[in-house]
């Protein structure tokens, strides 16, 4: 079993299918879109999530997921809302399954890994997550990323297939920390991305990014993570890149809110998938059930129903400051 299976054919699939293929091994993506087979297949390239990118011709693509059953592993890269269906149609195999994907199920509230061990019961599961724009990556532009898994065995076999020397793997085995990081940041993203939109300058966004990263290690230690994770690529390091750059389809998406735009119309003909949007709703649900303040978190869920923005910004700003540290 040679080949490498990517569940998901959007940018971050393919950006993965490049990395895996890049030291001449077979990476087999499935992909939900006939058009990205069709494209990947005929012209090496994936012109519809992303696009002008040259593809390795160790990348091949179906449309039958059937046929990832002989892989060595799968990464699972589907939009977070969409895993649990797409994992359930997968062929039976107990391949470990490297969930590729930042959010938490909206129904469930669970993290991923749980929602994965809940459909294949036997499958050993692996998360991956850091601070990668898929273009970067499929550029093999130097980037870092967490690997974590409880069996550190099965992280170090996942790492010596996956690293290369533009491609740093990191492992723990804090698997709830390094899908805790990667969750909340695409929220603070949004957040971030209204301060831009409504220009109220780099000190707000510093300042949110502060009390953001504040506010997704209340969470994480909640849930049993553990600081360091948190602080590290898949937290801080992913929140830093997210809440900084238009590259970044939730920091895109706050800034279409802050300049007045309706979260539902900016979603509404949007074919990329802008995690944060999904996350939001539940992760304050979340929060408020357990008691942990999140006031950032609970601002963005409030602007993706269509609140005002200068009530909410308000609103958060009348908030008197709490001892830093809590
Ligand atoms: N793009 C990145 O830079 C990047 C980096 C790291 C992690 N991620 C994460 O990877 C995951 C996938 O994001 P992406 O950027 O590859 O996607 P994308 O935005 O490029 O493409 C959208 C994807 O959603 C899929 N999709 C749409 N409707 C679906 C449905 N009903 N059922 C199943 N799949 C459906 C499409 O087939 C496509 O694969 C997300 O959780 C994202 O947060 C993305
Ligand atoms: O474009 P975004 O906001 O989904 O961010 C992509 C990656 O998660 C960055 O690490």
């Amino acid at each position: 079993m040679t080949t490498i299976g990517i569940i998901g054919g959007g940018a971050w699939g393919t950006a993965l299918a490049q990395v895996a293929a890049s030291d001449g091994q077979q990476a087999l993506v499935w992909a939900r879109e006939p058009e990205v087979v069709a494209s990947i297949n005929a012209a090496h390239e994936n012109s519809l999530f992303l696009p002008g990118r040259k593809l390795s011709e160790g990348i091949r693509a179906t449309g039958d997921i059937g046929d990832l059953a002989d892989c060595f592993a799968w990464l699972v890269v589907t939009p977070a809302q969409h895993m649990r269906s797409v994992l359930a149609e997968a062929p039976a195999s107990n391949v470990p399954l490297v969930l590729c994907s930042k959010g938490i199920e909206e129904g469930s509230g669970e993290l991923l890994h749980d929602v994965a061990h809940e459909v294949r019961p036997d499958a050993p599961v692996a998360v991956l997550s850091g601070p990668t724009f898929a273009h970067e990556v499929a550029q093999g532009m130097p980037t870092a990323v967490t690997l974590a898994a409880r069996d550190l065995e099965l992280a170090e076999r996942l790492r010596q297939r996956l690293s290369r020397s533009t491609f740093r793997i990191y492992l723990t085995d804090d698997v709830a920390g390094a899908e805790i990081g990667g969750a909340v940041k695409n929220v603070l993203a949004i957040a971030c991305g209204v301060v831009e939109g409504r220009g109220l300058g780099q000190n707000a966004r510093a300042a949110l990014i502060g009390r953001g990263f504040a506010e997704m290690t209340r969470f994480g230690v909640g849930l049993g993570a553990r600081r360091e994770t948190l602080a590290g690529l898949s937290g801080l390091g992913d929140l830093v890149l997210t809440c900084s750059s238009t590259s970044s389809r939730n920091y895109s998406l706050g800034v279409g809110i802050g300049l007045g735009k309706s979260a539902k119309e900016l979603m509404a003909d949007r074919r990329t998938v802008a995690e944060g949007a999904f996350t939001a709703p539940v992760l304050a649900r979340l929060a408020e059930a357990r008691g942990i303040d999140m006031p950032i978190v609970a601002a963005v869920a409030r602007l993706l129903e269509g609140a005002d923005v200068d009530s909410v910004l308000g609103s958060v700003l009348a908030r008197p400051p709490r001892a830093e540290g809590l």
